[in-house]
C-alpha cells in the first residue's frame, strides 16, 4: 500500500476548519503531514494538494471549482467528509426536557437541516427542533421564534437572536466514525492507527456517559436537597404554568388540601382541586389578590406571585394555625375592606327580602346598628353589605371579635396605646382600630362577650365620638359608623348585670333581626345550589328529592351548617348528580328532630306529593274496605292532578315500604304501617 505524507484539508468557515484540523491530529500520526485551508480565510487556492484532499462537505468541494476556478490534479485522493455532532457537547442537551421547543441555528438552510438530521441519528429526539438560518423569511421567522428561548448552534452563536436566554454551542460537526477510516486507509496508516482509533472512539463515550451520570446524579441530588427543602416549610406551596399545570408543590400543599396523590407533576390545578374560589383566584391574573380560605375547621391565607424569569405562579398557602405572621396579615386585611356587598347575600324568601330592604335603608344613614341573630346567619355578611353601600363604602372596614380576644388585647387593639404604655408594649406604640377606621366602619362582632370595663370605654366613644389610647392623656376626636353583632340575648344578660343598659340601647339606634334558616326554607334551594358553585367548578345536578330533604331539617347552625354540608355531600359523592343518597343520616347533623318525631320524620324520609298521594289513597282504600293495588292506584291518579302509571306506582310502593311507611302483601295489595299512618292522620290534623 503506497504511504502518502501530505494531507490538505480544505473547509469553510475558519471555526470548522480549527476544529477539524484538532480531530486529525488526533487520529492522524505525526509523520503525516497536515494543511488546512478555510475559504473564508485564504485569499488564493493552496497550491500543493498534497496526497490526499479533505473537503468538509461537497458545498465547499463545488465553491473551490466553481468560484475559485480551482482543480484538485489528477492523481490526488479527494474525499468528501460526511460529519456527526461533536459528542462532547451533547450532554448539555440530553438533559433538556422533552419536547422542549428548539431553534438549531446554522448558516445555512442546508447545515441547520443537516445538524438536526445529524442530532437525531445520534438518538437526540426527544425536541422539538427548528431549523433557523439568516435566509429565512420574516414570516417563517417570526412563527419559529414564537414561544421559544432555547438555541442549539454548530459554532455559529453570532447568528443567534438577541432574545434567545439559553445558547447551547456544541460547535462545529466533527468527521464522523467512516471519513476518518477512509482517511486513516488513504494515508496508508489504517493497520497502525487502527486500534489507536477504537480505543480514543470509546475513550470519548465512555466520557460522555461519565458526564451524563455526573449530571443526572448532580440533579437528582438537587432534586432531593430542594424537595427537602420545601417540604419543611411550614406553608403550603405549589408552582404552576400559565395553564394551571404544577411542576413543583410541596407535602404541606397536598395536606392542607387533603390530596392523596404523591407526585402531582403535569397535573392540571382545576383537576386536582374541586374549590372554585381556589381555583379561580389562582387562574387569574391579579397577583397582588389575596384569599382566605376555610379548610378543615382552618383559615388558610393564599396569596401568589409570578416567577421572573419564566410565566410559573408560585401560590403560598399561610395557615392561621399557630402563625403570628397570619394574624397580623389577617388584622390588615380586615383593616381594610369590606369583602361582601347586597349582592352576595342569597335568599329571595318575603322575610329575606324585608330584612335586606331593612339593612339597605339603614345603610344610607349615620345609624349605630345593632344585627342580632343565631351564629350562622349572616351577620357579618349584613355588617360587610351594609358597609359598602353606605356613604363611607370607600372608607376602611374593621372587624373585631370579642370572643376570641383577651380583655387587654381587645382595649389595645380598639383604643391603640403611647410608646411603652405597659410592660409588652411596642415601642413605637400603636393606632387603635377606632383611629385606624376613621371614615369609616368598625364591627364588633359577639358583643355580648365584652367585658364591662370596655363596654363603659366603648359608651364613651358613642356618646362623645373620642378615644383616649392607653397610657395617655390627649383625647382624640373620631368619626367612626359602629355595627355591631350578637347571637346572645342582651335583655337577659343586662337582667343579669353583664351588659350596660345605656350601651344596648345606644348601639340599638337601628336594630335588625337575622333570620334563621328555619324560617326562610325556602331561600334553602337557592343557597345550596350557590355554595355548590362556590366549592367546585364542576357542573353539580341536584335531585329535588335532596331540597325536599333538607327543609326538613332545622338548621340550628343556619347558613354555616349548610355550607358544611355541602362541602361534605360534595367530598364524599359518586357522580355530578347529587341525589337523597349523598344526604347523610341523622347522625351527622348537629341536632336531630324532637324525639317523638324521630320515629317518623327522617332526612332520607322526606316524602314527595306523589308519596304522600299513594299513602292517602291507601289510607282511603282501606276505610271502604278495598283493596289497595296497582291498578286501581293507578285510576285514582288519573282523577286527580298527578298522574302516575302502574310502572310508577310499582317503584312508590317499593320505596314506601323500604321507608317503613306501608307494607306490601300478594293478592291483599299494600297497606299502611304505624308510621305511615302517623302520617295521614298528621296530614289530616
Ligand atoms: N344569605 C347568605 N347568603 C350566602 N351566604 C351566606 C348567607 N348567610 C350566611 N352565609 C355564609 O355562611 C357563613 C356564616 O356567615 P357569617 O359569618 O356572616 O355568620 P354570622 O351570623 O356572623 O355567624 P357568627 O355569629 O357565628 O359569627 C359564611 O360563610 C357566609 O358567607
Amino acid at each position: 500500500m503506497q504511504v502518502c505524507r501530505k494531507l490538505t484539508l480544505i473547509t469553510g468557515s475558519v471555526g470548522t476548519c480549527n476544529a477539524l484540523k484538532v480531530q486529525l491530529e488526533e487520529y492522524i500520526p505525526t509523520c503525516v503531514t497536515i494543511q488546512a485551508y478555510p475559504l473564508d480565510g485564504i485569499s488564493k487556492p493552496p497550491s500543493d494538494f498534497g496526497d490526499v484532499v479533505l473537503f468538509s462537505s461537497s458545498l465547499v468541494k463545488r465553491e473551490l471549482e466553481e468560484d475559485w476556478n480551482c482543480m484538485i490534479p489528477k492523481g490526488v485522493q479527494i474525499i468528501i467528509a460526511d460529519r456527526t455532532i461533536n459528542y462532547e457537547f451533547i450532554d448539555r442537551i440530553v438533559l433538556l426536557s422533552p419536547k422542549t421547543k428548539v431553534l438549531f441555528v446554522s448558516d445555512a438552510k442546508e447545515s441547520a437541516e443537516e445538524g438536526i438530521r445529524a442530532l437525531k441519528e445520534v438518538g437526540i429526539d426527544h425536541l422539538d427542533l427548528y431549523p433557523y438560518y439568516p435566509g429565512l423569511s420574516n414570516c417563517e421567522k417570526s412563527k419559529i421564534t414564537k414561544d421559544t428561548d432555547i438555541a442549539i448552534t454548530p459554532g455559529e452563536k453570532d447568528k443567534v437572536l438577541d432574545h434567545i436566554r439559553k445558547v447551547y454551542d456544541i460547535g462545529p460537526r466533527l468527521l464522523d466514525f467512516p471519513t476518518i477510516f477512509k482517511l486513516l486507509r488513504a494515508v496508508g496508516q489504517l493497520e497502525t492507527r487502527a486500534r489507536h482509533f477504537s480505543i480514543k472512539y470509546i475513550q470519548k463515550i465512555i466520557i460522555l456517559a461519565k458526564k451524563l451520570s455526573h449530571s443526572t446524579n448532580y440533579i437528582s441530588e438537587l432534586n432531593h436537597h430542594l424537595t427537602t427543602v420545601i417540604d419543611g416549610i411550614e406553608d403550603g406551596l405549589v408552582v404552576f404554568d400559565s395553564r394551571g399545570i404544577i411542576s413543583v408543590h410541596n407535602e404541606k400543599f397536598r395536606k392542607m388540601l387533603d390530596i392523596p396523590a404523591l407526585n402531582l407533576r403535569g397535573v392540571k390545578i382545576s383537576e386536582l382541586i374541586y374549590n372554585k374560589k381556589l381555583v379561580e383566584f389562582l387562574m387569574n391574573h391579579r397577583l397582588d389578590d389575596e384569599l382566605t380560605l376555610d379548610i378543615n375547621s382552618d383559615k388558610v391565607l393564599v396569596s401568589k406571585f409570578k416567577l421572573t424569569d419564566n410565566d410559573h405562579i408560585v401560590a403560598r398557602f399561610l395557615s392561621h394555625k399557630n402563625s403570628v405572621e397570619y394574624k397580623e396579615k389577617e388584622n390588615i386585611k380586615q383593616g381594610h375592606f369590606a369583602k361582601y356587598t347586597f349582592e352576595n347575600i342569597v335568599g329571595e324568601s318575603s322575610l329575606m327580602n324585608q330584612t335586606k330592604n331593612i339593612a339597605k335603608k339603614l345603610a344610607k344613614t349615620e345609624l349605630t346598628i345593632l344585627l342580632h341573630g343565631e351564629s350562622g346567619t349572616g351577620k357579618e355578611l349584613f355588617a360587610s353589605a351594609i358597609h359598602n353601600s353606605s356613604p363611607m363604602g370607600d372608607a376602611p372596614f374593621l372587624a373585631v371579635n370579642f370572643s376570641s380576644l383577651s380583655d387587654d388585647l381587645i382595649e389595645s387593639e380598639l383604643f391603640g396605646y403611647e410608646p411603652g404604655a405597659f410592660t409588652g408594649a411596642s415601642k413605637k406604640g400603636k393606632l387603635g382600630l377606632f383611629e385606624q377606621a376613621e371614615g369609616g366602619t368598625i364591627f364588633l362582632d359577639e358583643i355580648g362577650d365584652s367585658s364591662l370595663k370596655v363596654q363603659a370605654k366603648l359608651l364613651r366613644v358613642l356618646q362623645e365620638k373620642e378615644v383616649m389610647r392607653i397610657g395617655d392623656t390627649k383625647i382624640r376626636p373620631v368619626n367612626v359608623r359602629i355595627i355591631a353583632a350578637t347571637n346572645q340575648d342582651l335583655k337577659m344578660l343586662m337582667k343579669q348585670g353583664q351588659f350596660r343598659k345605656d350601651l344596648y340601647y345606644r348601639l340599638k339606634m337601628g336594630y335588625m333581626k337575622i333570620p334563621p334558616l328555619r324560617q326562610r326554607k325556602e331561600d334553602i334551594s337557592e343557597l345550596f345550589n350557590q355554595l355548590i358553585d362556590t366549592e367546585t367548578t364542576e357542573k353539580i345536578t341536584v335531585d329535588k328529592e335532596v331540597i325536599l330533604a333538607l327543609q326538613n331539617y332545622d338548621w340550628p347552625g343556619n347558613v354555616r351548617e349548610l355550607r358544611n354540608l355541602v362541602s361534605y355531600m360534595l367530598a364524599l359523592r359518586d357522580c355530578n348528580h347529587l341525589t337523597i343518597d349523598d344526604v347523610p343520616s341523622w347522625g351527622y347533623f348537629e341536632e336531630g328532630p324532637k324525639i317523638e318525631e324521630q320515629e317518623e320524620i327522617n332526612l332520607k324520609d322526606a316524602l314527595s306529593d306523589s308519596e304522600l298521594f299513594i299513602l292517602q289513597c291507601i289510607y282511603d282504600l282501606k276505610e271502604e274496605n278495598k283493596t289497595a293495588g296497582r291498578k286501581i292506584l293507578s285510576e285514582l291518579s288519573k282523577q286527580s292532578s298527578i298522574y302516575l302509571t302502574e310502572g310508577k306506582i310499582r317503584t312508590i310502593l317499593d320505596r314506601l315500604e323500604k321507608k317503613g311507611y306501608i307494607l306490601k302483601s300478594k293478592g291483599s295489595g299494600s297497606v299502611l304501617t304505624k308510621k305511615g299512618k302517623k302520617v295521614i292522620d298528621g296530614n289530616q290534623g
